[in-house]
């Protein structure tokens, strides 16, 4: 026998707000260029955004059954994060699971295998990231993991750590830095305001950046026409 148990520590509801009012990128580059998972899960939709703990589960290629499960088990709120090898010929997950995670208030479903029913999953405005679309169906035979550390496009993922997802891309945050990196995020967004700021007040590049001392420094000379 398996025993499996869905216990684990979320950070505070305030906190994900926080973490959920920075962009994927700005969240990326505060916590130093790190927890950004593979570029290929993408949103369904580009409007589709999320940021929950993460419910994790491990499916085993072309089967869904731990999927259904851990939706069945997820709190609301939770972001369902899928590690399923990575394998893209799998329609498995699609509007009737789509429909059952918004029933319950789930926040989204990220994973790194196919999904289908696309046109119904924008509609309903669920928010999905995944590594494609195919209408393969899929089984529901193999049990797996729950709650577990998984690896899902390249990073980590541990329940309870916060999972923020946008039109670019998808980001993990590690549950006890995410005060941290929220705070970090709001000084990125900050500075990166006074630039833009700036460059409306028709302040240059070359200037703003110091690119001339720059690339004088790296040996690199322009010839201006
Ligand atoms: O039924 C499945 O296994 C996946 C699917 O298409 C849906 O949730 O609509
Ligand atoms: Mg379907």
């Amino acid at each position: 026998m398996i025993r499996v148990s869905t216990k684990f520590d979320r950070p505070a509801p305030e906190l994900v707000e926080r973490l959920g009012s920075y962009s994927s990128a700005t969240i990326h580059e505060a916590q130093g260029r790190l927890g950004a998972l593979d570029s290929s899960i993408k949103p369904v939709d580009h409007r589709m955004s999320l940021c929950g703990p993460a419910f994790t589960v491990r499916c085993a290629p072309r089967d869904n059954l731990m999927l259904q499960t851990a939706i069945a088990y997820a709190r609301p709120g939770d972001v369902v994060v899928v590690s399923a090898g990575a394998y893209r010929e799998a329609g498995s997950f699609g509007d009737v699971l789509a429909n059952a995670c918004r029933a319950k208030g789930l926040a989204g479903l990220v994973t790194d295998t196919g999904v289908r029913d696309t046109e119904d999953l924008r509609a309903l405005g669920f928010p999905v990231f995944s590594r494609g679309v195919c209408i393969k169906g899929t089984v529901k035979e193999t049990v797996g993991p729950l709650c577990e550390p998984i690896t899902v496009g390249g990073e980590l993922v541990r329940p309870g750590d916060v999972i923020r997802a946008d039109a670019d891309g998808v980001v993990v945050v590690r549950r006890e830095d995410a005060a941290e990196v929220a705070a970090a995020s709001r000084e990125r967004v900050e500075v990166e305001a006074g630039y833009i700021a700036a460059y409306r007040a028709g302040r240059s590049v070359a200037e703003l950046c110091g690119l001339t001392p720059l690339l004088a420094a790296k040996g690199l000379v322009i010839d201006e026409e």
